[in-house]
């Protein structure tokens, strides 16, 4: 999948040579540049009409009681690791996912993964949660070389979006149950949760077969 780079790796790797732009400069601010309100036109899909927003709706519960062949969304470096938080956690109950998800970080550079997304289909062998996991690359390092909070928030709705893409082509083929993601980013990677999903319901779904809604899970 990796090998095959998509348009939004094409720009990426278009946007890394060249000079910096007023968006570029704002990605290199520090956290504090946060508190500004970084809020962009809505996300225009394709045909740039006025398509639906994707919803957001928010749950207290265990993502991981999902029921079979949901998608499972958490926030990825391009490293190739899951290390901490909640990445551990799926790298406990998924690890041929694990090793996937290792696997295509080798194969691209964090310039190519930036923004993107990987979907991961339901792979575990025994006792298998029947789980697809989605994998947003939202920065390319992670501890202290994650990128800046700014940067992390830019990258967040393109990678939802080519998740989404990639969600919408699996359904043709297979059952996919509910899209449920973590608060992503707000954790180690240090994005306050209402930045993210402001970005998140900015997105506007490109055609009929994209899953119109996000259920958001957190343990408070
Ligand atoms: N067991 C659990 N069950 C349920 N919810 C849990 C949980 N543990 C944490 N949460 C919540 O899940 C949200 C996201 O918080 P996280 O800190 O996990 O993720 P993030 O998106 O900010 O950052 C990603 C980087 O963290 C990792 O670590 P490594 O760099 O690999 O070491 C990755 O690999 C990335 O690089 C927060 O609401 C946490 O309260």
């Amino acid at each position: 999948m990796a090998s095959k780079r998509t348009a939004l790796q094409l720009e990426n790797e278009v946007d890394s040579g060249q000079p910096p732009t007023k968006s570029t400069k704002l990605v290199e601010n520090d956290t504090a540049s946060l508190n500004r309100d970084t809020r962009t036109q809505p996300d225009q899909g394709s045909d740039g009409g006025e398509s639906q927003l994707l919803q957001i709706e928010e749950q207290v519960g265990d993502i991981f009681d999902a029921p079979e062949n949901s998608v499972l969304i958490h926030a990825c470096n391009c490293e190739g690791s899951w290390g901490a938080g909640i990445a551990a956690a799926f790298r406990k109950q998924y690890p041929k996912a694990f090793q996937k998800y290792k696997a295509h970080c080798k194969e691209s550079s964090a310039t190519q993964l930036r923004g993107t997304a990987y979907l991961i289909e339901p792979c575990e062998e025994n006792d298998p949660p029947k789980h697809f996991i989605g994998c947003l690359f939202t920065s390319g390092g992670r501890g202290k070389t994650k990128d800046k909070p700014n940067a992390i928030l830019e990258r967040t709705a393109p990678a939802m979006r080519d998740l989404l893409r990639q969600i919408a082509d699996v359904k043709g083929d297979r059952d996919v149950a509910e899209i449920r993601t973590c608060q992503i980013n707000s954790g180690l990677f240090k994005v306050p949760w209402d930045k993210t999903k402001t970005a998140l319901e900015e997105i506007r779904l490109e055609s009929k077969g994209w899953p119109s809604t996000v259920i958001v899970y957190s343990r408070d």
